[in-house]
């Protein structure tokens, strides 16, 4: 009787399991492809001569942007990240760049909001120390900041702050969840064995759809407001509701051509698909800099103190503003923050999926016939540690080798045709279009943290700070978070 017990018990657990996997494999049957070949270039000379020399086979990210099929069992949508270099990805990035990133738009637009969201940020530290050396953790905090801002950019003044946490924490918990999303990618085994793993990544499309679907739909209801809560400001969410992007969108082939046959809007799922990885892809990365960045002045106090005087000697009415041009008023802090970037790129592999011919281009063997995908996997981190290009100890902190005279005097955010000596940004017809306004936000939030507030390290870490790294969903953290003592300066 006990055997018949257990032999039921077991048959009840394996029918669980079939459940599980069954139901999973059915709708995402299509999601098994030949494991990829990757090529990893660490090289700065070799990244430059694929990423511009071969730019045609060098232009897509891998089909499945997080490895596996985000959309299985449900319309394709695809983002710009995701989408192939064509009309489709042309009309959207320009979308983006034109109506929002634009270093116009970005003068008069962002500034403002950016420094409400860091006088918030600069009341809310303070309210919490109540003496000299109180320790704070900051990560959680700047995420709510830049995600504040973020999200003025992205609907207005359209949504509430009560909504506006709800897509925080959901996105939060998607790109910080503890799924092995490369393990779930390589075989149906690992998707039984995870299966909780598996139905949760899955689930999340779901979730993402229900937090923003019904924003966005309200919107498209709404008669659009002509004012988006800031003068002439149009929100990222209207321009993609007025966008008219190919019909055809399949035109692979056609490279960046200039898409002028019929045109439709965007439907309501691919607007949200839009609209989470703007906040997501805009304020990941930027957490992970400001989080690095702060974490190195703990360690160097006397690059924090240089940046200090900097700050106090540039203060003016516009003390709480850092644009595009005050940053090059900045040397200093623009060095710092280069040099955190150098060191620990948010992002530091960047992929591109290439086929055959764009693995002969690169001199690569051919993949085998059977349509196994082959990727490029650009070690941001390595190329901004190579030896060659960085001979003063490159493994040091050093913001003075960005100013006049230094290795890295002629380096700017994004690398140019010529040469590559870093690339937090990516580099060529894909690179992040995001570059110039995260320069200005990591530049503002560390302005004005490191103006109000005097940074040492925590009591408990021996004098210093754990720079131990961990990978997210999508982007570098520290793996402790940045714990550190706080002082307000007073003596200004
Ligand atoms: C410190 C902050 C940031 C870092 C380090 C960063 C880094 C990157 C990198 C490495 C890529 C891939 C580039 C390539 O494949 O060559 C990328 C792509 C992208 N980033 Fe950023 N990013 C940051 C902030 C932003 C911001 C503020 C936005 C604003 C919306 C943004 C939007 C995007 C988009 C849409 C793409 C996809 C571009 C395409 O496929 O054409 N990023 N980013």
């Amino acid at each position: 009787m006990e055997a018949m017990q257990l032999l039921a018990a077991v048959l009840a657990v394996l029918a669980l399991f079939l459940a599980a996997y069954w139901r999973p494999r059915s709708r995402h049957a299509h999601t098994t492809r030949p494991v990829p070949v990757i090529i990893e270039v660490g090289d700065p000379d070799v990244a430059r001569a694929l990423m511009f020399d071969h730019a045609d086979f060098f232009s897509n990210h891998p089909d499945a942007v997080l490895g596996i099929d985000f959309d299985a069992g449900q319309p394709k949508t695809e983002s710009i990240t995701s989408a192939h270099y064509g009309t489709l990805w042309s009309a959207l990035r320009r979308n983006l760049t034109v109506n929002i990133l634009h270093p116009s738009r970005l003068g008069h637009h962002v500034e403002p909001i950016q420094r409400d969201a860091a006088e918030a940020l600069v009341a809310d530290l303070s309210t919490r120390v109540a003496g000299a050396g109180e320790e704070v953790a900051i990560r959680e905090r700047v995420y709510a900041a830049v995600f504040a801002t973020m999200a003025r950019l992205c609907f207005g003044d359209g949504v509430g702050e009560r909504d506006v946490a709800v897509m925080r924490r959901t996105l939060h918990d998607f790109f910080h969840s503890n799924v092995d999303i490369k393990l779930l990618a390589r075989s149906r085994l690992a998707r039984l064995v995870r299966w909780r793993q598996w139905r949760y990544i899955i689930g999340m499309r779901r979730r993402l759809d229900e937090v923003f679907g019904p924003v966005v739909e309200a919107r498209r209801r709404q008669s659009r407001r002509s004012d988006g809560g800031g003068g002439s400001f149009s929100s990222y969410l209207d321009s993609l509701i007025d966008l008219r992007v190919p019909s055809d969108s399949d035109d692979s082939e056609t490279g960046g051509g200039l898409g002028l046959g019929a045109r439709r809007a965007l439907r309501d799922d691919e607007v949200v698909r839009l609209v989470w990885e703007f906040l997501g892809s805009s304020t990941q990365a930027v957490v992970s800099c400001v989080e690095w960045t702060l974490a190195r002045l703990v360690t160097e106090p006397e690059v924090q103190k240089k940046l200090y005087h900097e700050l106090i000697a540039a203060s003016d009415h516009r003390k709480g503003q850092v644009s595009d041009e005050r940053l090059q008023e900045l040397p200093y802090l623009r060095a710092v923050i280069l040099e955190s970037l150098r060191l620990h790129p948010p992002l530091p592999t960047i992929l591109r999926e290439v086929g055959p011919e764009g693995a002969a281009a690169a001199g690569a063997p051919p993949p085998p016939p059977d349509g196994t995908p082959v990727r490029f996997l650009f070690n941001a981190g390595q190329i901004g540690r190579d030896r060659k290009t960085w001979t003063e100890d490159p493994d040091e902190f050093r913001p003075e080798r960005f100013l006049a005279g230094g290795e890295g005097e002629d380096v700017s955010p994004l690398p140019g045709p010529k040469k590559i000596k870093m690339m937090p940004f990516g580099a060529g017809r894909r690179h992040c279009p995001g570059a110039g306004l995260s320069m200005i936000h990591v530049g503002c939030f560390v302005a004005a943290l490191v103006r109000e507030f005097e940074w040492a390290p925590p009591a408990d870490g021996g004098g210093g700070v754990d720079l131990t790294g961990t990978n997210t969903l999508f982007v570098r953290m520290m793996a402790p978070p940045l714990k550190a003592r706080i002082t307000p300066r007073t003596s200004r």
